[in-house]
């Protein structure tokens, strides 16, 4: 198993990159590639932890090097938010940069499968898609938004209010990934009841949990550590999937649900990335109001990212 982080010096990099060292398979190869010099260092750091998995760095002009052979390639390069800024803001950054590593993937790693955290989420995978696509090497089933976070965010806001432990929750989030796309479907979380006045709080702390995060560190960024974890428990699904087992994770993906071309729902993981698109079941009321009116937003975001490649 090859894994390539791009943008791996960064807050989510590293921060993934030292999940990625001791929880992929024994035998893997971790290959760390970023345009900041330290990213050589931040490999040889990695490296004298006791894992039987290889860690090798790669700076700007290595791109090529350090995707060739991957199975697997997540994407966590780019610039954060700051407080005052909308998830959208970074697109006018961090286009260029996702244009400019889709296309490292299409040459050197055409059949990887792609986890693509670089926000805008939702504009960032349709560039990722369009580019393959241009290629003629577009296989849908490999292309992922991580919306992890959003998962893990929810367990752990339910687990709090309710008194119970994490491992024992489970929430769907489909949509995408900023503000209203995202929707937790606090009505499927089973053996759990909430009250009105319960949706109507968690449900916006779950969408702006993200700048919950950015407005306490202040300037400093944006998440890093939880999301380093989100992206390793994702990563760690389309591994366990390349090894045959049987397993089922929610991302942003162009799938069947009819509700936009990119929308998050659940998927069987395989060997071929997605093997199953499923169904996110009913919705409350509440629910499908929710979605119906977020619709044009996540369109609109899609729209921007196709946009950027034709
Ligand atoms: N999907 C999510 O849930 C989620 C969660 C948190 C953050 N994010 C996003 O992840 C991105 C990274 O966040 P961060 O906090 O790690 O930022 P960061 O600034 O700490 O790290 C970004 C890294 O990307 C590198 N980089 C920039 N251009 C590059 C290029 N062309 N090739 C390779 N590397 C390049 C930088 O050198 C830096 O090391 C941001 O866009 C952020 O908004 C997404
Ligand atoms: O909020 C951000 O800008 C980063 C990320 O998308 C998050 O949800 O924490």
């Amino acid at each position: 198993m090859k894994v390539a982080v791009l943008g791996a010096a960064g807050g989510i990099g590293q921060a993934l990159s030292l999940l990625l060292k001791t929880q992929l398979p024994a035998g893997s190869e971790l290959s760390l590639y970023d345009v900041a010099p330290v990213v050589p260092g931040v490999a040889v750091d990695l490296s004298h932890i006791p894992t039987d998995v290889t860690v090798k760095g790669y700076g700007a002009d290595a791109l090529g090097d350090a995707l060739t052979g991957c199975d697997i390639v997540i994407i966590p390069a780019g610039m954060p938010r700051k407080p005052g800024m909308d998830r959208a803001d970074l697109f006018a950054v961090n286009a260029g940069i996702i244009k400019t590593l889709a296309e490292g993937i299409v040459a050197n790693c055409p059949k990887a499968l792609v986890g693509v955290i670089t926000n805008p989420v939702n504009g960032t995978v349709p560039i990722v898609a369009e580019v393959f696509k241009k290629a003629g090497t577009y296989e849908a089933n490999r292309v992922f938004g991580v919306t992890t976070l959003d998962v893990i965010r929810s367990e752990t806001f339910i687990a709090e209010l309710k008194g119970l432990s994490t491992s024992d929750v489970k929430v769907p989030v489909i949509g995408g990934h900023s503000g209203t796309t995202i929707l937790p479907l606090l009505s499927q979380v089973e053996g759990v009841e909430f009250t009105q006045e319960e949706i109507d709080s968690l449900t916006p702390r779950i969408q702006n949990a993200g700048t919950e995060v950015v407005n306490a560190k202040a300037g400093g960024g944006s998440a890093t550590l939880s999301m380093g974890a989100a992206a390793a428990r994702f990563c760690m699904s389309l591994v366990k999937g390349l090894q045959g087992e049987d397993v089922i994770d929610y991302a942003y993906v162009e799938g069947n649900t009819g509700d936009a071309t990119y929308f998050a729902q659940p998927v069987r993981l395989g060997k071929n990335g997605v093997e199953e698109y499923l169904p996110y079941g009913a919705l409350s009321a509440y629910e499908e109001n929710a979605k119906n009116e977020m619709l044009a937003t996540l369109n609109a975001d899609i729209k921007e990212g196709v946009d950027f490649i034709a």
